[in-house]
């Protein structure tokens, strides 16, 4: 089954459309990512499968079922979203153990001590910074909390947001392993934006170009490693970013 099916996605903020007929399908399991040109449009379809993009016609569906314009619970339960800066996305006030026991209450699961604890480990997150507050951890750290939080309800899809991006270069490749990692234990589904080619060979079994709000080309990761990529565009992105090694 695919945990994601989306077609002929058009997606507009006011009048003016961000996305024409974007249109992809990602398998259960698989890591898939979007990648091309800042303001294409990636960071936009990941907000209108997790509902904060409204305005959107056309079809996504999600493990079989379609995504509606409104708020859906369940779906919260199939799908979380990871954004990039983990500092922004955690509540200031908030301590670690009740960002992560919130949305467990809200969806009226019981036992949420035993769960926090088996997510703060899984995420590699010692107990004793279960009753810190963001600004008391490091910028890892937060990413961690962030990753936890998404994983709290068990989804089995997760949009990543360049996930790594804000994050010192030696804290990235923690992060990236720790995702690795959990994709494989916990049989995940990865949807993931990202500027940085390596992060798509490392993590990823396929990927979208995106350009100016359509996606130019879709491949295999192998066909990236070896410089097969097709589209003119592609083939820019690859020489920029062998040009210029990112970590
Ligand atoms: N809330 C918003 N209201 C109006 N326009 C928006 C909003 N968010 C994004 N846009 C516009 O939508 C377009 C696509 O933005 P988006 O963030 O999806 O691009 P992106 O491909 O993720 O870019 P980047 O790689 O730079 O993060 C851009 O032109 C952006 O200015």
């Amino acid at each position: 089954m695919n945990a994601l099916a989306i077609d002929n996605l058009d997606i507009s903020y006011g009048d003016s459309k961000v996305t024409h007929g974007i249109g992809f399908n990602v398998a259960e399991g698989e890591s898939f990512a979007l990648v091309g040109e800042s303001g294409s449009g990636k960071t936009t379809v990941l907000k209108a499968i997790a509902g904060m993009a409204k305005s959107w016609t056309g079809s996504i569906s999600v493990f079989g079922e379609q995504r509606t314009h409104g708020i859906d619970r369940g779906f919260a339960r199939q799908c979380q979203m990871v954004f990039q800066d983990p500092y922004g996305s955690l509540h200031p006030r908030k301590t670690v153990d009740a960002t992560l026991s919130e949305p467990m209450a809200i969806h009226g699961m019981g036992d949420s001590g035993a769960r926090v604890d088996e997510v703060m480990q899984s995420v590699g997150l010692d107990r004793r910074f279960r009753f810190r507050f963001p600004h008391q951890l490091s910028g890892g750290q937060r990413q961690r909390v962030a990753i936890a939080r998404a994983l709290i309800l068990k989804p089995r899809l997760l949009l990543l947001d360049e996930p790594t991006s804000a994050l010192d270069v030696s804290v990235q490749a923690e992060i990236l392993n720790l995702l690795k990692r959990l994709r494989r234990e916990q049989g995940l589904t990865y949807l993931m934006v990202t500027h940085n080619l390596p992060v798509v060979s490392f993590l990823c079994d396929r990927l979208a170009v995106m350009r100016h709000g359509r996606v130019v080309e879709i491949a295999d990761v192998g066909q990236l490693k070896r410089g097969e990529m097709q589209d003119p565009y592609s083939r820019e992105l690859t020489r920029f970013s062998a040009a210029h090694p990112q970590t």
